[in-house]
């Protein structure tokens, strides 16, 4: 029987100061704790740590989505409504396809646990056979989206013939509708 291939999974901090060293970056660390508690089949992280440019975060998403092969890429930061917030916008300008019911999933999921859930513009799209997700640049906020959203994302891998993923049922119950 041949084994199939691990799944990439990209993993990008969006941060004026983390990608200048100024303070540690927590968010990538907290994401890919959170996948290796979630997913059980083999993946290989593909992590970057960038500023907040737009022309610079829609071409790591096209380097990570083209060259790198990955079947989701999580980001973390610029979010917000801040002038140098823009990560949804290159995330828009890379994807063919978006997916607004992540963004909407998530926000509501963090509404309840501050009310400046709001403010966060995350969005997700499919660029090729690769999902772009967007989550908030809070650390803390890392678990709590990718819980509410990530059932469904097995399935959405699937739909665009991107690699397998099978979750832990105890961590997180994937949803697959029969066919
Ligand atoms: N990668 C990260 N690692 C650790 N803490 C972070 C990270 N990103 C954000 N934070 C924390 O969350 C707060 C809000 O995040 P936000 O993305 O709005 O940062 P920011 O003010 O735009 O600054 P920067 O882009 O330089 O991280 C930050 O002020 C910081 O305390
Ligand atoms: N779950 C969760 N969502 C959250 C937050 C949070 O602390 N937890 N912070 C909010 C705040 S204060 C902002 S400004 C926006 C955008 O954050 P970003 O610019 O760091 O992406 O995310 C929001 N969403």
């Amino acid at each position: 029987m041949t084994s199939a291939k691990p799944a990439r999974i990209g993993i990008v901090t969006v941060s004026d100061r983390a990608s200048q060293g100024i303070y540690e970056d927590k968010g990538g660390p907290a994401i890919r704790e959170e996948l290796e508690r979630i997913v059980v089949s083999p993946w290989e992280p593909v992590a970057r740590v960038i500023p907040d440019d737009r022309e610079g975060i829609a071409a790591t998403l096209i380097e990570l989505a083209d060259q790198e092969r990955c079947d989701l890429i999580v980001t973390t930061g610029g979010t917000g409504p801040a002038p140098r917030d823009v990560t949804p916008e290159a995330t828009e300008q890379v994807c063919e396809k978006m997916m607004p019911g992540f963004g909407e999933l998530m926000r509501s999921v963090s509404l309840t646990v501050v009310p400046t859930a709001i403010l966060s513009r995350q969005t997700a799209g499919i660029r090729g056979s690769s999902l772009i997700v967007n989550l908030p640049g809070k650390p803390s906020a890392i678990h709590d989206c990718l819980m509410a959203v990530f059932p469904a994302i097995p399935y959405c891998l699937d739909l665009i013939g991107a690699a397998r993923i099978d979750t832990d049922p105890l961590v997180c119950k994937a949803f697959r509708p029969k066919s």
